[in-house]
């Protein structure tokens, strides 16, 4: 369906007596770097290509995490890419596109140290056997990020073909930024948000006026480094961040973007100032003084359109990865949540702490984060609904299918 009409029929690169073909596209994340390989088969030269499905694989850490030493970070892409070269048949190599977008890990590093990991990875591309388009290595806008997951779950729910769109909005949580986007049906919302939420985007021959904001510093990762008054602390190693949303006795270390930090519980005996949080007393653990540390992260700070109140979002990755780790929905299935079960399971985490210490540390912190920037943050109502969701039909739920229709359509690659 999707490439109706883009491409003129001889413009195809690939060999004529074959029906598949490939597209491979890297998601360079804060937390881990993965590939997706995508299959597309033209069953019949009168209809349009279909999507057959997708390989898939991940490494953690992410590109940032390698930011003193690019060549380590290639690495880890060389061997995603190995994969490539088993799945894809060596005669469509050289028509096969390879692309690789970094978001918030790369966002947030240097300029110099960012360059130089995209640049490694730049010579692995040349170094392999596929095509490698213009631009095929850099970081993504974040605006992209949010349109192209939103163009991914609207494609693989089937509400970008046909006339009656009903299309879906996405919430993505990662670990560095956090994006929102839907297809505003008010004029209100048209008018009343700022210029550089809205965006036009042209994709299956189709025009979508969107609202879409990503916010950098709001992933969950580094929203645990806010709520502990330790994000942007490069030379944050040696002192130790206090948060009542942690177990009181706990003492320990975290890695992320190459910055080490210690961070521990509220114990009775630490000095006030130690505490992040004017309202919270030393000593004190559990939901409430948690959310009102973590509550300082997030109001005001993000801009709340009035017409999402009532409407329903899908809503994938750490808002997924939460809700499955506290079993509010099935890690395989996924499902269907209000808002105010977040909020319900991160009272139940965050006061009996004791009970989930064999999770993570951060569960409670994670899931009160959530409950905040849902409610205060994008000013969703306690009922509003969740689609949790991994995969649509076998295909991932990530801004990179999206992504891998853009680079075709841009590199005329059809029959
Ligand atoms: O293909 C993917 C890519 C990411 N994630 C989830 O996204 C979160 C991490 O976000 P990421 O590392 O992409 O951070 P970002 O750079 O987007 O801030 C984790 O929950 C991952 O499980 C996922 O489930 N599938
Ligand atoms: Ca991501």
């Amino acid at each position: 369906m999707w490439f109706q009409d883009l491409f003129p029929p001889n413009t195809c690169p690939i060999n004529a007596k074959t029906n598949t073909f490939y597209g491979i596209m890297f998601d360079a994340g804060s937390t881990g770097t993965r590939i997706h390989i995508y299959t597309f088969v033209q069953k019949s030269p009168e209809i349009l290509p279909e999507l057959e499905g997708e390989i898939f694989e991940s490494v953690k850490p992410g590109l940032s995490a390698y930011a003193d030493e690019p060549e380590k970070g290639a690495e880890s892409v060389k061997r995603l890419l190995d994969m490539a070269i088993d799945a894809v048949p060596p005669h469509l190599w050289k028509k096969t596109p390879v692309v690789l977008k970094a978001t918030a890990g790369l966002r947030l590093l240097s300029e110099e140290k960012a360059q130089a990991l995209l640049s490694e990875v730049k010579e692995v591309f040349e170094a392999s056997p596929f095509l490698v388009p213009e631009d095929s290595v850099s970081i993504m806008d974040g605006s992209y990020e949010g349109i192209l997951a939103w163009i991914t779950v609207n494609f693989l729910t089937g509400q970008l073909s046909g006339q009656n769109q009903h299309t879906v909005g996405t919430l993505d949580l990662g670990g560095a930024s956090t994006q929102i986007t839907f297809l505003p049906r008010f004029e209100e919302t048209l008018k009343e948000s700022p210029r550089d939420f809205l965006t036009s985007f042209e994709m299956f021959n189709s025009t979508y006026q969107l609202y879409t904001h990503s916010y950098l510093g709001f992933g969950l990762k580094a929203a645990r480094l806010a709520t502990l008054g330790a994000l942007n602390m490069e030379a944050a190693d040696g002192q130790m961040f206090r948060s009542s949303c942690l177990p009181k006795q706990l003492e320990a270390e975290w890695h992320f973007g190459g910055v080490k930090y210690r961070y521990g519980g509220n114990k009775k005996d630490v000095p006030l100032w130690l505490i992040p949080s004017v309202f919270v007393l030393a000593g004190e653990t559990g939901f409430k003084p948690c959310y009102l540390e973590v509550l300082k992260v997030v109001k005001g700070k993000l801009h709340q359109p009035d017409e999402i109140r009532g409407s329903s979002f899908y809503a994938f990755s750490y808002y997924y990865d939460r809700a499955a780790d506290t079993n509010l929905i099935d890690y395989e299935q996924g499902g269907v949540l209000e808002v105010r079960d977040f909020e319900r399971k991160a009272k139940e985490v965050c006061d009996n702490m004791e009970r989930f210490s064999s999770a993570s540390p951060f569960l409670c912190m994670d899931l009160t984060y959530i409950t905040a920037l849902l409610k205060e943050g994008f000013g969703f109502r306690d009922n509003t609904l969740l689609k949790l969701t991994k995969k649509v039909n076998n295909i991932e739920t990530s801004w990179t299918l999206g992504a891998t229709f853009h680079l075709l359509q841009s590199l005329g690659i059809t029959y």
